[in-house]
């Protein structure tokens, strides 16, 4: 296997659900049903920028399998998004809801851009073009975005604006992660982290580690990564170490974690007000008892597997491990929690928002983190029952748990 074939996320993905399947009893149809989006949509969206000229984006909305019920899952703007990495996040985006229960396939977005370089005026037209091209297959009952990488609550509620347009009617539900005055949920900005930090304290009891002692490193300091920074200090928690795009902070006896939140702007940098104390691989190699990988994906590889000190791995991001690392990981005795589990915390408060949205009715932050906190401990206790009755590794385990529910509608429905 050639070196980008091993950091491709969509094949490392394939082998996984194929290994999962194959162990759950199905058979070569339903694994080749499965291992591919049943839809995927290109679109060309031109975008009138501030000084008069045209640029043509390219986006993607793939959607994984509506067996379960409509697809849901973010929408990423990015300058390194691929097809191929779309159709990965979406069929992660399944594994998610199927492990956290949630009457939801997998869906994701993407559009090649880099929002750091425009102006507000020039991201709200993208949104909105985004929206106007895949308008023909999204929908509060087909299709639900939600935001991801470099995408927040105000692109969110541009896009519900111009679905609302298009359809006629205000559509709350079509799209999650809005600002609270239009429908969004309360607890939906902090939810991936508050997910990741109820992860933490799960691994961190079964290694009988007491959680005031632990050491945190979090790489990225984005959505996930700084509301999970915030949560761990006040937690009692030492973050040592936390990272940008630009490079990462350290300091043994813990960062100043309040005042580097209110320095981070809105697309999570920090680092480059500092003089950074590492790099981003070095931070990834720290002495700490937690690590959380919260930006992007194929972060811990072959390459630096071997040199990881952390004893647990939460993986915020989607991607972060490699398959060969998950090994090398695993082999050593670190105990990682995948993404498709330890991440799924946004995706069950997004699930909360629609259903909030449905019923008209809204809830309190502290009903929303209750909720939160019983989907994320089922999952968790389901995933690692598996991972210790079926004797396989926490990545394949979380597959396990999260393809089945897909194939059983799958089954039910007749397709396979
Ligand atoms: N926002 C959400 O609700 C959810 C996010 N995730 C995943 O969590 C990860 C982070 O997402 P968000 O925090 O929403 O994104 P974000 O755009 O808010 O922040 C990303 C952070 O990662 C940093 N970063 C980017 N490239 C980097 C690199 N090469 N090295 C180190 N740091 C780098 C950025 O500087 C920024 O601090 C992504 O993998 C995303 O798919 C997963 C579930 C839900
Ligand atoms: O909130 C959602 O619906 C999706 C979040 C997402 O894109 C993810 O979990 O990767």
């Amino acid at each position: 296997m050639v070196d980008n074939e091993k950091s491709d996320v969509l094949h490392a993905t394939q082998l996984v659900i194929e290994q999962a399947l194959e162990r759950l009893g199905y058979g070569k149809d339903m694994i080749e049903l499965l291992k591919e989006p049943l839809r995927m949509l290109t679109v060309r969206i031109p975008v009138r920028m501030d000084d008069g000229s045209t640029m043509v984006f390219t986006g993607f909305r793939s959607q994984h399998n509506d067996a379960v019920g409509p697809t849901k899952g973010g929408v990423r703007f990015h300058p390194a998004v691929t097809e191929r990495e779309v159709k990965a996040l979406s069929i992660w985006m399944s594994l998610k809801c199927g492990i956290a229960d949630l009457p939801y396939g997998g869906g994701k977005g993407g559009v090649i851009c880099d929002p750091r370089n425009m102006s507000f005026g020039e991201l709200e037209r993208l949104s909105r073009g985004y929206v106007r091209a895949v308008s023909q297959i999204v929908g509060p009952t087909k299709d639900i975005p939600a935001p991801d990488v470099m995408t927040n609550s105000q692109i969110m509620a541009w896009m519900m604006d111009e679905y609302s347009r298009i359809r006629e009617f205000d559509s709350p539900g079509f799209i999650t992660g809005k600002p609270i005055v239009l429908g969004g949920s309360k607890g939906r900005e902090t939810a991936t982290a508050r997910g990741v930090v109820i992860m933490i304290q799960e691994a961190l009891r079964l290694r009988n580690f007491p959680i005031k002692d632990a050491r945190i490193v979090i790489q990225g300091f984005g959505n996930a990564g700084s509301y999970l920074a915030k949560f761990m200090h006040e937690a009692g928690c030492r973050v040592i170490a936390i990272s940008d795009v630009h490079g990462a902070l350290y300091n043994k006896d813990g960062l100043d974690i309040p005042y580097l939140l209110d320095r981070r702007d809105s697309f999570g940098n920090v680092t480059n007000l500092f003089s950074s104390s590492m790099t981003n691989k070095e931070l990834l190699e720290l002495e700490c008892e937690v690590l959380v990988p919260a930006a992007i994906e194929n972060q811990i590889t072959e390459h630096n597997a071997h040199a990881i000190k952390a004893s647990i791995i939460v993986e915020a991001a989607n991607g972060p491990t490699t398959l060969e690392a998950t090994r090398m990981l695993t082999d050593r005795g670190i105990l990682l929690i995948p993404d498709v589990l330890a991440s799924a915390g946004g995706v069950i408060v997004s699930y909360f928002e629609w259903v909030q949205n449905n019923g008209g009715y809204y809830w309190t932050e502290q009903e929303v983190d209750d909720k939160l906190q019983l989907m994320m401990i089922r999952g968790f206790q389901n995933v690692y029952e598996i991972h210790r009755t079926r004797k396989v590794d926490m990545r394949l385990a979380a597959y396990m748990a999260g393809v089945r529910k897909v194939a059983e509608a799958v089954r039910f429905r007749g397709w396979v």
